[in-house]
């Protein structure tokens, strides 16, 4: 079986890539040189052409601020071509598995949000995420839509990574203490969507739709850059104060929810998920990190 990956040189597409795929998936990572997914027109063809059982579309324009002046990239990306990839996959007859965010959420719900609940995004990316959502769920019956937030990896650009170059450079961070969601490791969110990617490639019976999946355990971006220090301080790494601060006091040209914390009960039962405490991933991370399995890695297949 053959099985489309893009995004690849970004945290989820990279860890689909290395991730120990059975030995007769052939996996086609594409990156922006091979499918540029601004070019809205290209992606029919490319999908027609390649003879994929399924496609997993990791890709997205995800910076939150720079997309709130930049409306048109952010859409091409993350709604057009997303459009543009359930037509062609809907037309072969294969499964579209997308990714998308808890920033379709407002923030403003008091406990965990649950697949059902009505979303209204308060930034450009989160309005283009949910637009790309909306059009595979119409484009493509066999789909499933992967929420997830606050990814961190050993590659690519993510918060641990800004707040451990942040600490080489001063020694006192702020962080907003009134966020609160669910930090989620790229590794797990890629074994998660292999696990669904091969269920729906082996039973045209398997659970489609809209799920929910981050790591365990709620908490805030003061909280999560508290417990990165305390777990590098060992490796020797500079320990910064971190002081608690108001969204108010950190404006940003993006608005981000106050609560984004997913309710993952649905892929639980359905794909017998297990979300693990992202404190254990963390560990995990914060290990390749120190041996040095970064950006540089190789992906070998
Ligand atoms: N990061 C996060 O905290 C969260 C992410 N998500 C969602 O999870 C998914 C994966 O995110 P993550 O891995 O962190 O994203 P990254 O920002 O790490 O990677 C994005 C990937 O998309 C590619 N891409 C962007 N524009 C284009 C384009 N025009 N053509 C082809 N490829 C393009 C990038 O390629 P290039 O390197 O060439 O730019 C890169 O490979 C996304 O759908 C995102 O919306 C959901 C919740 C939280
Ligand atoms: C760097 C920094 C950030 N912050 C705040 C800003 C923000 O509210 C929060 C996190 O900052 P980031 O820029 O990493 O957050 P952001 O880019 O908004 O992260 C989001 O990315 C997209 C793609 C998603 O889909 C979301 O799930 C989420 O992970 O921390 C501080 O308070 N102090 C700091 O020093
Ligand atoms: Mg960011």
């Amino acid at each position: 079986m053959r099985i489309l990956i893009t995004g690849v040189t970004g945290q989820v597409g990279h860890a689909l890539c290395r991730y120990d795929w059975p030995e007769d998936a052939e996996i086609v990572a594409a990156s922006r040189h091979d499918l540029d997914l601004a070019e809205t027109e290209s992606i029919a063809s490319y999908i027609s052409a390649g003879r994929f059982d399924a496609v997993i579309n990791p890709a997205a324009y995800t910076a939150v601020d720079r997309a709130e002046t930049d409306l048109v990239a952010a859409w091409r990306v993350n709604a057009l071509a997303p459009a543009a990839m359930a037509a062609a996959t809907w037309k072969v007859g294969i499964p579209l598995i997308c990714v998308s965010t808890d920033y379709v959420f407002d923030g403003t719900k008091a406990g965990a949000y649950n697949e059902d609940a009505p979303i209204s995004p308060s930034g450009v990316y989160g309005a283009s995420k949910a637009a790309g959502e909306l059009a595979v769920r119409t484009g493509n019956p066999r789909h499933v839509i992967l929420r997830t937030s606050w990814v961190f990896s050993a590659h690519g650009a993510n918060f641990v990574k800004t707040m451990l170059r942040l600490a080489e450079e001063r020694p006192r961070l702020r962080v907003v203490d009134d966020q609160r969601g669910c930090p989620t490791s790229a590794r797990d969110i890629a074994a998660v969507l292999a696990k669904i990617t091969l269920r729906l490639i082996a039973d045209p019976q398997a659970p489609t739709g809209t799920y929910h999946f981050s790591n365990a355990e709620p908490t805030t971006w003061c909280d999560f850059a508290k417990e990165i220090f305390r777990q590098t301080e060992p490796f020797g790494y500079p320990v910064p104060d971190v002081e608690a601060i108001a969204t108010t006091e950190y404006p940003t040209p993006a608005r981000r929810p106050a609560n984004s914390v997913l309710e993952t009960t649905k892929i639980e039962r359905d794909f017998a998920v297990v979300p693990r405490p992202w404190r254990e991933a963390l560990a995990e991370v914060l290990s390749d990190l120190a041996h040095g399995v970064t950006e540089e890695s190789e992906v070998t297949r």
